[in-house]
C-alpha cells in the first residue's frame, strides 16, 4: 500500500565530519532510495538541512557562524548549491524535484497553513519529491523553526505521513549520548509518551559541530510526529538504503509508535503552528480539569496572566512552576483576563459590563502539549 514517507536529513550525514565538504555518496544514496521509494508507488517529501554547512565549506568558513546576519548570508550561498546537487542527482534518475522554503510565519495563519498544505499535495500528486529546509535568509529569530528535526515533524504531521526517518549521525538513541557515555544503553522501540518520559534520557548540550539542536530536538519532533499518528525512527543517515530496510521490518535504529488516537488537525494547528503570545498560570483544580476531565478553561482557575494579547490569540497554560501543560484560543483579551481572573463565569457580565463568552479558552480549542 502506497504510504506517504518524510526523511529529514542533518548536516552531520550530508557532510565530511573533518572536511566539511559534501558526503557526495550518502547523497547519491539518498537519492536513489527515494526514488526506489517514489517507483513503489509511495509519496515522498524530504527535508534537507545542510545551506549553512555547504555554504560554509563554499566561502571556506571553519566554524557554523553564530551572528544572525552572516549565517542569513552563509545558507543563501549554501541553499542554491545544495538544490544543484539535489537537482542533479534526482534528475539523473529522472526525478522531479521542488525546492520548498518555509518560515514559521508561513504556519501561524490558518489560511496560510492550509495553503501549503494544498501546495505539499499538488506536489505530491504531480510524484515531485519536495525538498524542504527553513527559509533561513528571511526567517527573523522570533518566528523560527529553529532546527529542522521540528520542521519535518511540522510537515509529517501537516500532510498526515504515514513515516518519519530522522537520519542524523548516531545508529539511534542511546540513554545518554554515545559520545560522551561509552555504556550508554540503545534504545529501539518507545511505545508511548509515558515509555519515553521514563526512560530520562540523557542529551547533552549540543550536537555535532555543525548539526543544531543534537538528540533534544529529535526527541521532540518525536513527540510531535507520534501525536500527529506519524511512526517516526531516528536512524543512521550514512546508510539511507536502511529506510527500504526498515519499511520491509527490519528493527534498525529507535521507533516511536504513533499514538493510536492522533490529535486532530485544526488542534494541531494549535499546539504547533501558532506561536503563543502569553500565558496563563493555572490553579491545580484547573490543571486536572483540563489534563484528566478534557474540560475547558474557566476564569475561576487562572491565577496570573503573563503577556498583552487579545481575543483570539493563543497563549500557553502553565503550572505555578511555568511549565507547560497546554495551549489553546482564547476569549478574552489579556487587560479582560487580569480583571476577571479567579472569578466565577457568572461574575463576568458585571465585571466587564458585557455578556461575553462563558469559558476563557473553550476545549476545542485547547490542546494538552
Ligand atoms: N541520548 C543520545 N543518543 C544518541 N545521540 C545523542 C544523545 N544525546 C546527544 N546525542 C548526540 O546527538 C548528535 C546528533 O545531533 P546533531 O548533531 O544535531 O545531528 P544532525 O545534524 O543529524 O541533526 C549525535 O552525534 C550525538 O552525539
Ligand atoms: N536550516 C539549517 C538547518 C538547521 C538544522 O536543523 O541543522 P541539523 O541539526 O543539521 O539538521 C540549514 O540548512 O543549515
Amino acid at each position: 500500500m502506497s504510504k506517504t514517507i518524510v526523511v529529514k536529513i542533518g548536516t552531520s550525514s550530508l557532510t565530511q565530519p573533518e572536511t566539511g565538504q559534501l558526503a557526495l555518496s550518502t547523497i547519491a544514496s539518498l537519492a536513489e532510495t527515494l526514488c526506489h521509494l517514489r517507483q513503489q508507488g509511495h509519496r515522498v517529501i524530504l527535508v534537507s538541512s545542510g545551506a549553512v554547512g555547504v555554504g560554509c565549506a563554499r566561502l571556506g568558513l571553519t566554524e557554523r557562524p553564530k551572528a544572525m546576519a552572516l549565517k542569513q548570508a552563509v545558507a543563501a550561498v549554501g541553499q542554491g548549491r545544495l538544490m544543484r546537487i539535489y537537482d542533479d542527482l534526482f534528475t539523473t534518475l529522472s526525478q522531479p524535484i521542488a525546492q520548498v522554503l518555509l518560515t514559521r510565519s508561513d504556519l501561524v495563519q490558518r489560511s496560510h497553513y492550509l495553503n501549503v498544505y494544498n501546495t505539499f499535495a499538488e506536489l505530491l500528486a504531480l510524484g515531485v519529491i519536495p525538498v524542504v529546509n527553513e527559509n533561513d535568509t528571511v526567517a527573523v529569530e522570533e518566528l523560527k523553526f529553529g532546527d529542522n528535526d521540528t520542521l519535518s515533524a511540522l510537515v509529517a504531521s501537516l500532510v498526515e505521513a504515514d513515516w518519519l526517518f530522522i537520519l542524523t549521525d548516531v545508529d539511534r538513541l542511546y540513554s545518554a549520548d554515545p559520545r560522551c557515555v561509552p555504556d550508554a544503553q540503545p534504545i529501539s522501540l518507545v511505545n508511548n509518551l509515558q515509555e519515553l518520559a521514563a526512560l530520562q534520557i540523557q542529551t547533552g548540550a549540543q550536537g555535532s559541530q555543525w548539526g543544531t539542536g543534537g538528540m533534544v530536538t529529535k526527541i521532540s519532533a518525536a513527540r510531535i510526529a507520534i501525536a500527529a499518528g506519524v511512526r517516526t525512527v531516528i536512524t543512521q543517515g550514512r546508510f539511507p538504503h536502511n529506510i527500504e530496510k526498515i519499511l520491509a521490518g527490519e528493527p534498525l535504529g529507535t521507533h516511536f509508535q504513533p499514538q493510536p488516537e492522533p490529535t486532530s488537525a485544526r488542534k494541531r494547528w494549535i499546539a504547533y503552528g501558532l506561536v503563543p503570545v502569553g500565558k496563563l498560570y493555572l490553579d491545580t483544580g484547573a490543571i486536572a480539569a483540563i489534563a484528566q476531565g478534557g474540560k475547558s478553561l474557566l476564569a475561576a482557575g487562572i491565577k496570573t496572566v503573563e503577556g498583552n494579547f487579545e481575543a483570539q490569540d493563543a497563549v500557553q497554560l502553565c503550572d505555578h512552576q511555568g511549565t507547560e501543560i497546554a495551549r489553546g484560543l482564547v476569549n478574552y483579551s489579556s487587560e479582560e483576563l487580569e480583571k476577571i481572573r479567579g472569578c466565577h463565569s457568572r461574575e463576568i457580565c458585571t465585571i466587564l459590563g458585557y455578556v461575553g463568552a462563558e469559558t476563557v479558552i473553550h476545549r476545542d480549542n485547547l490542546v494538552l502539549t
